[in-house]
């Protein structure tokens, strides 16, 4: 593992160039960013208006354009959790356990002005932005998770609670505003009475959604320091000022789930009264939540002030129709984002599952490296590869894209990601032990044809894929990252290797398989 750093200087750069060209041949405007650009230009040098609390209207656009958000008054939230949480923030940042993150967006690295740190379910992960983060696992009960420092385990265990506390609040806000509808209401008043046992049925469906939609499975958490940042965006549309986050989205949830942040901003000197700062617009000493209907002009946006321990809710559908961003304050400031991450296949149980399944076209009683496969089945080839792509660029270069970040906390994902890296190698071999089938002459020209072409379309976005995750660890911005944190191109070798059956670099394997097309194919 030392020496990845040396490993990572060799590759030759004339792949990085490859890649480079690629990309300026690829980038192109999505229909968004074009959108975008042309509202921006039919806005000139107008702005859009916006409301604050200071104006009359203030609160009857909220009700009638934003009432899925929901606010939650520090005062109304237990005093204990409350010191608890905010203690766990200070802890976090002692530690330096949160850091920025290096995304990639349009075909551009950035790195996030906010810190961040990811806390869940073990085992979990959340993806945005093209960039896989790992829960630091929360002490869920009958998990046995070692942390690195006490003072760890008792931050992590302060979101878990908070986390618990927001999923009750949550549940009473969608009904309070009868946003989770009970089937049973709507189908009593249809059929009359409902027998008891099918009421108890849609109770249960009723139950379930709800469940669905509440039941956080992790959160992001948020620090930046304004005066540490030398450079934040201005807000684009509404002149609501600097920005800690854009407009955006929050990606990766399930459908309608609820998102709920808590705002933690340190307390420094009074801030500024409001009115005499700024007699219009918001205050740009204070901290706010900005929303927007997304695609609109029309409705005003909203800014929001958020105090030290103040909580809102973005309930029901309200991330998708709608946009949010950050707009920083003066105060260093953290926040905690309780989301249902969709995990569909964004757990290490799923990917565990994954593998077994690739692996079970493996003869057992083999040694390492050399295997024999039960079957050529193209389908079975073909999900083999598949899933060989994932666990490597999903799970093991997300890994260590984020270089030593996760040991900073707890070494909950050491043991996993070197037996993800065991059956990723079995992978490789499967490979090789395909290539060296379809050498062989025995095979049916048709079954040959199309486990080629599989092959060929797999391997060559295997090799693309190598080529980003290469170019990403070497960009000078990853480069200049603390050491801790420092990208890691990782798996890596070298053509000599004797563990490894299959070159890193895949483009002479990836003419061979076009020479083995027939013409009109290739
Ligand atoms: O910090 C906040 O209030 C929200 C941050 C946010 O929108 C995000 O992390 O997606
Ligand atoms: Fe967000």
């Amino acid at each position: 593992m030392k020496n990845r750093y040396i490993l990572l200087s060799l590759i030759p750069c004339w792949l990085v160039y490859k890649e480079e060209e690629r990309h300026d041949r690829v980038r192109e405007v999505s229909p968004s960013e074009a959108q975008k650009q042309k509202l921006l230009k039919e806005l000139g040098n107008r702005w859009l208006p916006y409301l604050t609390p200071k104006d009359t209207e203030f609160h009857q656009l909220w009700q009638e354009n934003y009432s899925k958000l929901i606010l939650r008054e520090a005062s109304s939230i237990p005093e204990l959790l409350h010191k608890e949480v905010q203690q766990a923030f200070l802890i976090l940042r002692k530690h330096g356990c949160l850091f920025q993150d290096l995304v990639r967006i349009k075909g551009k690295n950035l790195l996030t002005p906010v810190s961040r740190l990811l806390i869940g379910n073990p085992g979990y992960t959340y993806k945005y932005l093209n960039s896989r983060l790992f829960t630091v696992p929360w002490p869920m009960e009958g998990s046995n998770i070692k942390y690195s420092k006490d003072e760890i385990f008792a931050a992590c265990r302060a979101f878990f609670k908070l986390n618990d506390y927001l999923r009750k609040d949550t549940i009473q806000a969608l009904d309070k505003l009868h946003l989770i509808k009970s089937k049973d209401s709507e189908d009593s008043a249809v059929f009359g009475m409902v027998p008891e046992l099918s009421k108890n049925i849609l109770n249960v469906g009723h139950d379930m959604e709800l469940k669905k939609r509440t039941t956080y499975n992790l959160t992001l958490l948020n620090y930046m320091d304004p005066q540490e940042m030398s450079y934040l965006k201005e807000e684009p549309y509404f002149g609501m000022g600097k920005m800690a986050v854009s407009w955006h989205h929050d990606e990766n949830l399930v459908e309608r789930s609820t998102v709920a942040v808590y705002s933690y901003n340190c307390e420094g000197p009074e801030v500024l009264d409001d009115d005499e700062l700024s007699p219009e617009g918001r205050n740009p000493a204070v901290w706010h939540v900005g929303l927007k209907i997304a695609w609109d002009i029309k409705t005003p946006g909203l800014a929001v002030p958020l105090h030290q321990g103040d909580c809102y809710l973005m309930l029901d559908n309200l991330n998708s129709t709608h946009q949010h961003c950050v707009l920083a304050g003066l105060q260093p400031r953290f926040s905690s984002t309780h989301r249902v991450a969709e995990c569909s296949a964004g757990t290490l149980d799923y990917i565990f599952k994954q593998c077994h399944l690739a692996l079970q076209n493996v003869k057992d009683d083999t040694e390492p490296r050399t295997v024999h496969l039960r079957s050529m089945e193209s389908s079975v080839i073909k999900q083999g590869e598949e899933i060989h792509n994932e666990v490597e660029f999903e799970w093991l270069r997300q890994f260590w894209f984020h270089g030593h970040r996760y040991k900073k906390c707890t070494d909950w994902w050491q043991l996993p990601m070197s037996e993800l890296e065991g059956l990723w190698k079995k992978m490789e071999c499967v490979t090789n032990a395909v290539l060296d089938e379809i050498r062989k002459e025995r095979w049916p020209m048709e079954q040959k044809n199309e486990i080629i072409t599989d092959l060929l379309a797999l391997l060559t976005t295997r090799q693309e894929l190598r080529m980003e995750w290469c170019m990403r660890c070497q960009s000078r911005i990853a480069q200049n990252l603390p050491e801790d944190q420092r990208p890691i191109c990782w798996p890596y070798w070298e053509d000599e290797d004797p563990e490894m059956p299959l070159p890193f670099d895949l483009s002479n394997i990836i003419s061979e398989l076009q020479g083995h097309l027939p013409e009109t194919k290739s």
